[in-house]
């Protein structure tokens, strides 16, 4: 199955005076800040990031607790807006669509995987993963929930409810979800987070499998660096900076990093499983 999606239908003019997008970066963020508050109060999450992401490429982001992770993540998805500076999806700035716009965007082009699988309890599996087409307004037919849940190892599973699964088998459904619209890219917030180790290293090779095999864009956000050790590239914030962009670093190079950033055990990190 490829994940790669056809070139999308437009949902907003890109700003004229915009530089065209390079081709093989799916998101562009240009010299993203956002501030939360004002006066003495005000925290600035993101200051002036600028970064790429391939087509076809697995990202983690690092770094400690407040660096600005989250907020990178939802800027570059959409769900919050910059402050300053510009987020291009495929060519599409963001910072130029309403809400509307967005929001459709979001449901076409983006596919999301949280921590908690955010699976709606009363539905199947199968109902849960064409959920995002239902809402788009798009065909959701049973034999694409079939496809994406046969991917992800679960096509026998596709009447089960959430509560009839594992932590496991519900984040595959919720992956078989983000990925049933085809979506530009898939971000995930801490997807292994709630899960043992065993189970994560599953995880974990399902989203490198989906990026080698199926062409899908990953990005995602990891306090754990053997979980960012599975992603092509690694970037590291600290306080609303990008300090470090490493390609295809190890365990230890990674949480070395990580000790750097925080003067001592990596947020979080638990152990290095
Ligand atoms: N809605 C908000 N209002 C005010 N401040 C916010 C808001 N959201 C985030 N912040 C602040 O912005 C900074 C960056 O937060 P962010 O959640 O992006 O960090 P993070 O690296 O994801 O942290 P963690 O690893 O703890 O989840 C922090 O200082 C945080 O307190």
């Amino acid at each position: 199955m490829r994940i790669t999606r056809r070139r999308p239908a437009a949902v907003g003019a890109t700003a004229p005076e915009q530089p065209a997008a390079d081709p093989r970066e799916v998101v562009s963020l240009r010299d993203v800040a956002r501030t939360y508050g004002r006066g003495d109060s005000t925290v600035h999450a993101l200051r002036g990031v600028s970064v790429g992401m391939a087509r076809g490429s697995f990202t983690a982001v690092m770094g400690p607790s407040g660096s600005g992770k989250s907020t990178l993540l939802q800027t570059a998805a959409g769900l919050d807006r910059p402050t300053s500076g510009s987020v291009l999806l495929g060519g599409t700035d963001l910072t130029t669509l309403s809400e509307e716009q967005l929001t459709r965007l979001r449901r076409e082009r983006i596919g999301f995987v949280f921590q908690s699988f955010n699976l709606l309890p009363s539905l199947t599996a199968e109902d849960n993963v064409l959920l995002p087409l239902r809402l788009a307004g798009r065909p959701a037919r049973r034999r694409m929930a079939a496809e994406v849940l046969e991917r992800v190892g679960m096509g026998g599973y596709a009447q089960r409810r959430p509560a009839e699964l594992s932590g496991g088998q519900q984040q595959r459904i919720a992956i078989a979800r983000a990925l049933v619209s085809r979506p530009d890219v898939v971000f995930g917030d801490e997807p292994t987070g709630a899960l043992d180790s065993g189970t994560a290293t599953e995880v974990l090779g399902l989203l490198r499998g989906i990026v080698d095999q199926d062409g899908a864009t990953v990005v995602m956000v990891t306090h754990d660096p053997r979980a960012a050790s599975y992603a092509d590239r690694v970037l590291f914030l600290a306080d609303g900076r990008l300090v470090a962009d490493l390609a295809g670093p190890s365990v230890a190079e990674i949480a070395d990093r990580m000790v750097q950033l925080t003067g001592g055990a990596p947020a979080g990190a638990g152990s290095l499983r």
